[in-house]
């Protein structure tokens, strides 16, 4: 492809992304593989180049642009020998003119920018969000003699995580076909280490997702104890089971829950667990640095009917701790509404409970927990608190 072309299909990538963003469709790496994968003749090196041009449009603008062309021309107004390229000729896009609509640059909507300011994220902090994010491995304590890598990585807060760039192809290393390693984030470790999960115990991952979490409280417990992985999403929990077999996890079960009906499929473990993670489904203002055009997506609506959820979850979770046990709150996003507010929430409650400390050796307080960011933690953005029960 011409520099030129790859200029007009990032111009065409952004617009489905910006429809999908409009009607809440596919994501936009979902877009971008359908879009190459009609077009055989582009090469690796087209694909990198447009990706760039995609990513970076998408990072500059804050809100859903008007079109691609116009989320393009918002690089262009900084970058000179993009804006030549826009030249009319063949498979290239039309040249500038005076009166072409230019999407304002921005970190996010003006309403979340405010409310993430309002959640005392300053401006380095706000724009840190949108960086690109490394590429960090957890070394699976259960398989650790064959966790040989080729490079040896750079650590991190967490004590298991390794650091590589993007891009890394550890999904290729013998460590990784072997599950001595997994791809996680330094955070999403640091906040699993919260739980402080022990060999023996009884712990439940109330929203365990595809399991990324539960493979490394199983290996916090040394595999031994009792560990439920549930989910209400069918397809999420189904991946976790051969992730376990890979991981050489024994201890995990799963249980699909009803949203709405999760006390009443979980009513044997009333009062019996040790400990419960809930890393509850939220915003994802945390995780931008991997799907920018997701703040894109976002609305108060949305917003609102998260924090409704997140707050019945906790309800559920708390009624399965034992007395003396506790009760981790987890969100990837750094909105108050979602961490602080809904521990202070759950405090108010629930007052049989306490906020417990948090050392985990990384982030900062908020509220009655701890907030690690891109900005001074390196990881994605986590809100985490302890309670425990009395
Ligand atoms: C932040 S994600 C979990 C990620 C996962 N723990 C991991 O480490 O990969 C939140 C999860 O909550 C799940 N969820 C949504 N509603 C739920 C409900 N009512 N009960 C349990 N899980 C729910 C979603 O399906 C999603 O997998």
């Amino acid at each position: 492809m011409t520099p030129q072309a790859r200029v007009q299909a990032a111009i065409e990538i952004l617009d489905a992304v910006i429809a999908a963003a409009r009607t809440k469709g596919a994501p936009a790496d979902r877009l971008f593989t359908e879009w190459f994968r009609t077009r055989r003749f582009a090469g690796s090196s087209d694909r990198r180049a447009v990706r760039a041009i995609v990513y970076d449009a998408i990072r500059a603008c804050g809100d859903i642009p008007a079109s691609g062309r116009a989320a393009v021309l918002r690089l262009a107004q900084d970058d000179p020998a993009l804006a030549i390229l826009f030249d009319g000729s063949r498979h290239a896009p039309a040249p500038i003119a005076a009166d072409d609509p230019v999407a304002p640059a921005g970190v996010a909507p003006v309403w979340l920018e405010q409310a993430l300011t309002a959640s005392g994220l300053d401006g380095p902090e706000l724009r840190a969000l949108l960086d690109r994010a490394p590429l960090d491995i957890r070394i699976n304590g259960l398989k650790a003699a064959l966790a040989e890598l080729p490079e040896p990585g750079e650590p991190t807060p967490a004590p298991f995580a390794r650091r590589f760039p993007p891009g890394t192809p550890v999904e290729q290393w013998q460590a990784y076909l072997a599950g001595a390693i997994e791809v996680q984030d330094a955070g999403s470790q640091l906040v699993c280490a919260a739980v402080g999960a022990q060999p023996g115990e009884a712990v439940v991952d109330l929203c365990a997702g595809a399991g990324g979490k539960t493979l490394a409280l199983a290996a916090a417990m040394d595999n031994r104890g009792t560990l439920l992985a549930c989910d209400a999403d069918r397809a999420r929990l189904s991946r976790l089971p051969p992730r376990a077999e890979r991981a050489g996890v024994t201890i995990a079960t799963t249980r699909l829950l009803d949203g709405g009906r999760e006390a009443a499929a979980l009513a044997d473990w009333a009062g019996r667990a040790d400990a419960v993670l809930v890393d509850a489904p939220c915003s994802g203002t945390g995780t931008w640095r991997r799907n920018p055009e997701a703040r894109w997506r976002l609305d108060e609506r949305e917003l609102a009917r998260l924090t409704v959820l997140q707050a019945r979850l906790l309800d559920v979770a708390a009624a399965l701790v034992r007395p003396g046990g506790r009760l981790i709150h987890v969100v990837c996003s750094l909105l108050d509404a979602e961490g602080a507010d809904q521990v202070s929430g759950f405090l108010v409650r629930h007052p049989g409970w306490r906020a417990a400390p948090l050392a985990l050796g990384a982030g900062r307080p908020r509220g009655d927990g701890v907030r690690l960011t891109p900005y001074h933690d390196g990881t994605d953005g986590f809100f985490v608190a302890r309670l425990e029960r009395l």
